[in-house]
């Protein structure tokens, strides 16, 4: 909560005649300004006189007449849009005599681009953040209530034109029991962008009452609220920030007697300082201390306003001020009314809330399952069947759960046996797509291993064995070929050792021949080679394991003098062995 005092300024309007009525001081930057009126005793109420003949008014800043309208906002609203930004609700209300050049602060001037206001400046602003920051989703919504001698029209209402006003649906004013004010008949409209926002501005405007007094040409005759209601959300939350910023233009106050207004104008100029006296009062009452009521129900403007005036809300005042002689009076009351509400303390709150929307889908799950575990423990399971979303909406939830590499991860079914049952189903299908890459079943599909959980020992020390595997399929696989080629060779070695001797041909089958018996092995590998020119020779089978084991043939691996042949390679010298095993001298 940031409890803030409301922060007054003063702008003095431009006027063609030089004047020495009034000068402003600016101290220190955090200091502020003041605004000094001088107002020399008049002989003519005689010589005793104790009227004072200098006022000065502390604001925090005073706009002299020079100041420019990107000054005015970018020391005004600026901040206060800032706070709107960050969920606080915010107000900047301009208050004056007629024609002290509250609407050319607060909406503009037609004339040039550069007059525009706060309103249409603040817009620019709100949608240049929006688009610039995208760590959170904004909307904004705007509406623009008019309160014409005390009744309330909606000003973005399309009927205005075609419509009288006592025609157009009144806004009335709804409290709830948490004395929130709620108004019926006002429109809220949602805009896009800066360019639909503008567009309900110009709309609006268009729609206000306006009158020609002798004071101003263009007079608004009423009190103007154009509010923005920004939403925030940050991607994936649940939490909202809905914050209002409240612009407001107050019909100006007047002297009748000394405007001299009649019909229509005076009832309406009535009002206007009727409405304008009710807001001092409330002013007041919530300036002194232990002031129990406050009486903001006596007029619409100041129950429209409860929040900005003491409640949930930063307010900052413009009091505009017109500084020709004979409008000091005015101005002077202006600056003591200002000095009154700087006196307000407010107490703007985050306004931060659940999305009613998400709560509503949270509760209806938690009814749903909440009635799923009561059949389970009343033993009523569901007898129909799950529907074709449901059933795709647990393959999803399997196969995120299947996906997530968090061990801890669970499957949340609810106590429906028939959802849990399905998920066992799909899991069944996957596991026997992966293992046996079928993807329906057969009995004689073999039962797939039960996959360890990842990142655990068992798994850890499966994937080790399943690499060890990997790579002595591939030596083996190395070795079957330099296998095939050796004994390609020895074939080639018998035939020609055949011929040699007896002229006899080795067949390349001769090699196949069954397996030697354990004591013809003995024999073979303790004899010693006959001379090269010796009997004829007998071939016995020597085993070929399926697998080649080259154990088997290690006891060879060196040369043997005396020996037909030279191995050509370590692999050869191996092979030697085998040569060694499967021709045996006719002299055994
Ligand atoms: N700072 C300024 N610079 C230039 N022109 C100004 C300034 N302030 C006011 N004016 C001009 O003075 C005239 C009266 O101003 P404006 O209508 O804003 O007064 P107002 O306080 O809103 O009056 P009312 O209460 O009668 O509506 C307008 O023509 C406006 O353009």
């Amino acid at each position: 909560m940031v409890k803030q005092t409301i922060q007054i300024f003063a702008r003095v309007r431009p006027t063609k005649k030089t004047t020495s009525v009034y000068s402003v001081d600016d101290e220190e930057a955090k200091a502020g300004s003041s605004l000094e009126f001088v107002v020399p005793r008049d002989l003519a109420d005689g010589f005793i006189n104790n009227k004072k003949e200098s006022y000065v008014f502390r604001f925090q800043k005073v706009f002299d007449q020079e100041s420019k309208q990107e000054e005015v906002f970018e020391h005004i609203a600026k901040p206060v849009a800032d706070n709107v930004l960050g969920g606080y609700n915010g107000t900047i209300f301009a208050y004056g005599q007629t024609g002290s050049g509250k609407t050319f602060t607060i909406t503009g001037g037609a004339e040039r681009y550069s007059d525009r206001g706060i309103i249409p400046r603040t817009l620019s602003y709100l949608y240049q953040y929006f688009s610039q920051d995208s760590s959170k989703v904004y909307s904004a919504h705007i509406s623009y209530l008019e309160i014409y001698n005390e009744v309330g029209y909606d000003l973005l209402d399309p009927r205005h034109e075609a419509s009288r006003l006592e025609d157009l649906p009144k806004v009335t004013i709804m409290e709830d029991e948490d004395q929130n004010i709620h108004l019926k008949n006002l429109s809220i409209q949602q805009s896009a962008n800066e360019e639909e926002a503008l567009n309900l501005l110009f709309l609006g405007d268009t729609n206000r009452m306006i009158a020609e007094t002798p004071m101003n040409q263009a007079s608004t005759r009423s009190h103007c609220i154009f509010t923005v209601h920004v939403c925030s959300r940050e991607p994936g939350s649940s939490t909202l920030r809905r914050s209002k910023l409240h612009l407001v233009d107050l019909a100006g106050s007047e002297r009748v007697g000394k405007t001299g207004v009649g019909g229509l104008q005076l009832t309406e100029a009535k009002y206007i300082n009727l409405s304008l006296h009710y807001l001092e009062q409330v002013i007041i009452a919530l300036s002194e201390k232990n002031r129990s009521h406050i009486p903001y129900r006596n007029s619409m403007m100041t129950s429209v306003l409860r929040d900005s005036l003491g409640g949930n809300c930063m307010t900052t005042m413009i009091g505009t001020v017109s500084v020709d002689k004979r409008n000091i009076d005015e101005s002077i009351s202006t600056c003591r009314f200002a000095q009154r509400v700087a006196l307000i303390k407010n107490e703007a709150r985050l306004n931060e809330e659940l999305d009613p929307t998400l709560v509503i889908i949270r509760l209806k799950k938690e009814i749903q399952s909440l009635k799923e575990e009561l059949a389970l423990a009343t033993g009523e399971q569901r007898e129909d069947e799950l529907t074709e979303e449901e059933m795709q909406k647990l393959g999803q939830q399997l196969k995120t759960f299947l996906e997530d590499p968090d061990p801890d991860v669970t499957l949340d079914l609810g106590p429906d046996m028939r959802k849990i049952q399905h998920c066992f189903t799909l899991l069944k299908v996957m596991v026997r797509e992966k293992f046996t890459g079928v993807a329906d079943g057969g009995d004689s599909a073999p039962t797939p291993e039960v996959p360890s959980e990842p990142g655990s020992p068992q798994s850890e020390e499966l994937k080790k064995l399943r690499e060890m595997l990997q790579q002595r399929d591939n030596e083996i696989s190395v070795l079957v070929n330099m296998l095939k080629k050796e004994k390609k060779k020895v074939l080639d070695a018998a035939t020609q050792l055949a011929s040699v001797t007896s002229g006899h041909t080795l067949s390349q089958s001769a090699l196949q021949l069954p397996e030697a018996t354990p004591s013809e092995l003995a024999v073979i590998q303790d004899r010693e080679p006959a001379p090269r020119d010796s009997a004829p020779y007998t071939v016995h089978r020597r085993r070929e394991s399926s697998s080649p084991n080259f154990g088997v043939l290690a006891p060879c691996e060196q040369h043997i003098p005396g020996r037909l042949y030279e191995p050509q390679a370590s692999f050869g010298v191996s092979m030697w062995g085998c040569i060694n095993s499967a021709v045996r001298w006719n002299g055994r």
